[in-house]
């Protein structure tokens, strides 16, 4: 049913297509250029927190990966160890096939401008574990265990996994907790969501504005270094939000 709102655990094992997904959002120069002016400002946003930016350290933790790997290519150049986590096995699976190399993984050499072999061979050596992950838990990644994180990265997927701001401020709570005293959390949300496409499936986004976000980190014990707020939107047909924004900041209080 086209009109159905898809919400929640259930509906995302059943009704999220990691292709899907990738063909809508990371087409590249062929997609619409709504979404490759996101795509750019997060590429963008990215290199300036990692590369320039002096975030780095042993272990990264990216919650909500999906099937993309995007968000970790200068991330990748920072840590000596990262953690890709998903609520959904076929999303898991899918990040499996491109960090083994097998033939009809996506391509994602679009994203960097040179050195890609070196960049994808450096990435796929800094990934070391895939893990499932529940962000509407206290603690999303048990059973597993993992280190305190040197930096917990999450880009547009609190806002597709929690209900209401309620359970937004609790998920910012449970990832500020995976990090060590003095770690950074690198969040980006879309804001003012309604819904986005997968596919014909439409799937809930959280309504937040900017000052929600930054609220939540900051009563999670996180001080805000830096948000970037732009008014991008995705193409109508893709998604209904009205902004953007990317936080980085660092747990600890305020010095
Ligand atoms: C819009 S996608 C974002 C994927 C990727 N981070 C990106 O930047 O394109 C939302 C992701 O949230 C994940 N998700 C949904 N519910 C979740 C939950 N309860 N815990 C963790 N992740 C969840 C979905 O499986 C999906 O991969």
């Amino acid at each position: 049913m086209a009109d159905r709102l898809y919400a929640g655990g259930e509906d995302y094992q059943k009704e999220f297509h990691p292709g899907d997904y990738l063909r809508t959002y990371y087409a590249f120069d062929s997609g619409p250029v709504a979404e490759n002016e996101i795509l750019k400002f997060n590429l963008e946003n990215l290199f300036q927190t990692f590369s320039a930016g002096g975030v780095g350290g042993d272990v990264l933790i990216d919650i909500g990966s999906g099937p993309t790997v995007y968000q970790l290519l200068s991330a990748c150049e920072a840590f000596r160890e990262i953690i890709v986590t998903d609520y959904l096995e076929q999303n898991l699976r899918e990040l499996q096939r491109w960090l083994s190399g097998e033939p009809g993984a996506y391509d994602w050499s679009p994203a960097v401008q040179s050195r890609w072999r070196e960049k994808e061979a450096r990435l796929r050596k800094a990934v070391t574990r895939l893990l499932q992950c529940d962000v509407t838990k206290p603690h999303p990644l048990e059973p597993a265990q993992v280190p305190p994180a040197d930096c917990v990265l999450t880009l547009l997927a609190l806002e597709s996994a929690c209900p209401d701001v309620a359970a937004y401020r609790a998920a910012v709570r449970a990832l500020v907790g995976l990090l060590k005293p003095g770690g950074h959390l690198v969040a980006m949300a879309a804001l003012r969501s309604q819904h986005y496409m997968v596919g014909a499936k439409k799937f809930f986004g959280l309504h937040l504005e900017k000052e929600t976000v930054e609220q939540a980190v900051q009563e999670a014990g996180c001080q805000v270094l830096r948000c970037d707020h732009r008014r991008l939107s995705y193409s109508e047909a893709c998604s209904i939000n009205e902004g953007v924004c990317f936080v980085v900041a660092r747990k600890g209080p305020a010095p």
